[in-house]
């Protein structure tokens, strides 16, 4: 049955079958395993679009799109991991979205429902399968619907529950959390729940002093290291002085390098993301130098693959706490915002290169 609604948002209903221009960002060409992506690898089309749904189907109008750094190796003819598309050339993109429901030909939705999908179009207005939506409620964000993107979405699960799986962070244990890519979007978070979660020290890496001074005054970080212009090793060794017990790692290389060498015997390293290797012909997670696969070893740290898709029987009721934490003001949440489907490839290339600070979101 079509559900045409005229009435939680205003005018966001077309009429049924009547043609609608919409625009949408496809793969123009792409940077090379080993190259730099540019804007110029995304291009903008305008496009028809005939709102004649099957059953099963919703129209959308897209709010907010999510870049994120697992998409540059979507941008590889080959993606590197089997369970992640490689996007292809004059296609239209996918990724993390949130947006409104227009008219619906699927009985778990109806007009004026906000919706977000891993997979959603980076098109203006689309037609999506039902079954790729979830429902989100607006209330457990206030309002602020893209934080369903970071925050209170996988950005916010990830840190929450890589933190959870794989750093044993322990209440009374003294510990000592670094955390690297510390002003993104996964770092900013992960730093804030590592402290609530019991860590008595927190310590960020990340690529400005304007980052730094925000990670100190702004989100109670103990120290920050801008490693672009400091000597990561001796910065560590002043801030965290009784060693590392838990390093939530984002961006793997030389700086995970330094930080392992000071981390403790029996301590963790919580290998969320490698992006420092993203514009390289290597596999993922990249190998590591033979002296940190050595300290590994003799200190008996562990450090195992973590994928935020693989807990997502867990994600329901981590999603109301992070929500929670959010409207207590507990947690602070950082974002970048960008507007208009025509930067979306300027954004994704600015976030790669360090140009966010917290999330970095597209508005539609
Ligand atoms: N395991 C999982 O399930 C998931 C993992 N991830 C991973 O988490 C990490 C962070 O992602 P996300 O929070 O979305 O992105 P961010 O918001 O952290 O943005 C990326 C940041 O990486 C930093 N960066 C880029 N190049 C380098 C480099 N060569 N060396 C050091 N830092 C660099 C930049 O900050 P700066 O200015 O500090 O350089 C940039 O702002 C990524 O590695 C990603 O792949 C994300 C989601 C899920
Ligand atoms: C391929 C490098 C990505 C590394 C980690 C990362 O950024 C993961 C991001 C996930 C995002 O939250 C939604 C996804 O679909 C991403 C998962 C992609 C699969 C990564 C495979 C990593 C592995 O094999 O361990």
């Amino acid at each position: 049955m079509l559900t045409i609604s005229f009435g939680r948002i205003p005018n966001s209903g077309p009429n049924i079958f009547e043609k609608m221009q919409v625009q949408r960002v496809v793969l123009n060409s792409r940077p090379g395993e080993n190259g730099v992506p540019v804007p110029e690898n995304f291009r903008l089309e305008d496009t028809t679009l005939v709102p004649d749904l099957k059953d099963g189907e919703v129209l959308v109008r897209t709010l907010y799109l999510s870049v994120d750094p697992y998409m540059r190796c979507r941008m590889n003819e080959d993606s590197g991991a089997e369970y992640l598309a490689s996007w292809q050339l004059s296609e239209c993109l996918d990724g993390g979205g949130v947006g409104v429901v227009q008219t619906s030909c699927c009985s778990t939705f109806t007009g004026g429902d906000v919706v977000t999908s891993f997979n959603w179009p980076w098109q203006t207005q689309a037609i999506v399968k039902g079954n790729a939506l979830q429902k989100v409620d607006p209330q457990l964000v206030d309002g602020h619907l893209s934080y369903f993107l970071g925050a209170v979405g996988l950005t916010g699960l990830t840190a929450l529950l890589g933190i959870r799986e794989k750093g044993h962070v322990t209440k009374g244990a003294n510990q000592t959390m670094v955390v690297s890519g510390a002003a993104g979007a996964c770092g900013s978070l992960a730093g804030q729940i590592g402290r609530l979660d019991g860590c008595v020290r927190v310590v960020g890496i990340c690529g400005s002093d304007e980052k730094c001074q925000t990670l100190k005054d702004d989100l109670g970080f103990s120290a920050a290291i801008n490693y672009r212009r400091e000597d990561v090793s001796a910065r560590l060794k002043e801030s965290c002085p009784d060693g590392v017990d838990v390093y939530f790692d984002n961006v793997g290389g030389p700086i995970s390098d330094a930080v392992i060498a000071q981390m403790n015997h029996g301590s963790h390293v919580v290998l969320c993301g490698q992006i420092s290797q993203y514009n390289k012909d290597v596999p993922y997670p990249p190998p590591l130098s033979a002296p940190t696969e050595e300290l590994l070893q003799s200190r008996g740290i562990t450090r195992e693959r973590f994928v935020v898709l693989s807990y997502m029987s867990k994600a329901e009721a981590a999603l109301c706490e992070l929500s929670q934490w959010i409207k207590s003001g507990q947690i602070k949440v950082l974002e970048t915002v960008v507007n208009g489907i025509e930067n979306i490839g300027g954004a994704f290339c600015s976030m790669m290169a360090g140009g966010n600070i917290g999330k970095q979101i597209v508005k539609i």
